[in-house]
Parts: structure tokens; sequence; C-alpha cells
């Protein structure tokens, strides 16, 4: 699916009160089956850009198109459904559900779209992302690296038409960061699945053919990020 921003504003309040504006983008979009990687200083708005295009952050104005159908016009319920259904996001912070293991949590990333459950594509999605022998292991039980992975696994599972990931291999290992790029670009392109992946890191940023900096587009000043070198900014 296309991913179409366009006159996007969205300001959050500060703790003084003040207003502060986090984007302000004219217009930015991606083609179906696209592969962006999108890079920027920390606070610069990426993880408020990610959640704008899936619907999870209403913007102050402006309009999200999701392959050609209006999310900002959906009653909530509605966006939540169309999100469940077709948006997989690799969230920064993971939001895997403590109570359940690895492979319940794929699984019921499963059940929220709109295909049945499947066992046998969870387990080898998690064999693929490396923890084959950690499908049992609920997310206090595994390693910072190892719940990312399963964050992985589970937005890939549901065979997403958009996939957003917010610094998706930023907690493992260089062999692990290639197999897991790999992974997810090789899926992407098999099933023509739009990729919005963010990215601090030079040698993930490389293996895109697009590499966007938010600043180049959002004409929000967000003097309150502090550059860090490193890699990408
Ligand atoms: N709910 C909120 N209320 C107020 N300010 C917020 C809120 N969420 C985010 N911000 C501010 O918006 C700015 C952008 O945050 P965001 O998480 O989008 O940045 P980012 O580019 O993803 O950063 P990083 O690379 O460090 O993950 C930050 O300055 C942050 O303080």
């Amino acid at each position: 699916m296309s991913l179409i921003l366009n006159q996007i504003r969205k300001a959050y309040v500060t703790p003084t009160g003040a207003e502060q504006v986090i984007l302000d983008i004219p217009a930015f979009s991606l083609d179906q089956g696209e592969q962006v990687a999108l890079v920027g200083t920390s606070g610069s708005g990426k993880t408020t850009l990610l959640n704008v295009a899936a619907g999870i952050t209403t913007p102050d104005s402006g309009t999200v198109t999701v392959g050609g159908v209006e999310i900002t016009r959906m009653l909530e319920p509605v966006r939540d459904r169309f999100r469940s259904e077709r948006i997989g996001y690799v969230f920064q912070t993971f939001n895997l559900l403590g109570a359940f293991t690895a492979l319940e949590n794929v699984l019921l990333g499963m059940s929220f779209s709109s295909q049945p459950a499947n066992r046998h594509l969870a387990i080898e999605l998690l064999g693929r992302v490396g923890l084959g022998d950690r499908l049992h292991y609920r997310p206090s039980q595994l390693s910072v690296g190892q719940q990312q992975r399963v964050s992985v696994a589970r937005a890939l599972a549901k065979t997403p038409r958009l996939l957003l990931a917010d610094e998706p291999t930023a907690n493992v290992d260089g062999p692990n960061q290639q197999a897991i790029l790999e992974l997810m670009q090789t899926t992407c392109r098999e099933n023509n699945v739009t990729l919005l992946l963010v990215t601090h890191t030079s040698e993930v940023a490389s293996q895109f053919s697009r590499v966007e900096r938010l600043a180049s587009f959002n004409q929000a000043a967000t003097s309150t990020s502090t550059p860090y070198s490193m890699g990408v900014n």
C-alpha cells in the first residue's frame, strides 16, 4: 500500500505549557512496495511520524492516506481495525505482552489481523530471527535484543501491506542486525509490502536505495534535538 502524508502538523504541549511543533510536513510519500530508511537526530520526530502514519497519533491537521484510504477521516475503532489488519509496526519499545510467551505474542499479533493465526508461520519466523530455542520464553525471560526480534517476527507474521519499523535492529549485534534487516527487506520485496524504517545506523541506512532525512522535509524546528554521532543523523 502506498503512504501519503499531506500538510501534516503535529504539536505537543511541553511541561511548561508551551506548544512545540514537532511535525510540519507539506508532503511525504512512499509508493506501494517502496523501501525507505528514515534518519534524523534524536527527538526530531521520527517516532511521531511513524505513529501518525499508523493512525496511532492523530495529527492536528493534514491527511494520512494509506493504500488510497484516508485514515485520518476514519472513526477511531475503524482506524484501529484498519491498522490491525494491514499495518505492521515494530515499536521502539517492542510493546510485547508480558504474560505471554514469544510464540503466543506472535500468534496474538496474527489473530488481531484478518487472517487466522498460523502456528507454523509463527514458529518459522521466530526461527528466522534466531529464536527457535526461545519459543516458550516470556518477554521478562528474554534479553532486550531477543525481545526486539520477537517484535520483528510479530510484525511480519501478520503479513502487513505497510510495515513501519522504529529502529528494529537497535539492540541486536552485527550478525543479527544483518539477518533481521535482510528478513524484513526480502519479505517486503516478495510480498510488495511498503517499508518505512527508522535507523540511526549508517550500515542499515546504506542498504536502502532511498534514504530520507526527516529535517529535509519537516519544516518544524525541533530545537530540542541533540545531535549524536552513533551513525546517521
Ligand atoms: N506525548 C508527548 N508530549 C509532549 N512531547 C512529546 C510527546 N511525545 C513526544 N514528544 C516530544 O516530541 C519530540 C519528538 O519525539 P519522537 O519520539 O518522535 O523523536 P524521535 O526522532 O523518534 O527520537 P529518538 O531518535 O530519540 O527515538 C521530542 O522532543 C519529545 O519530547
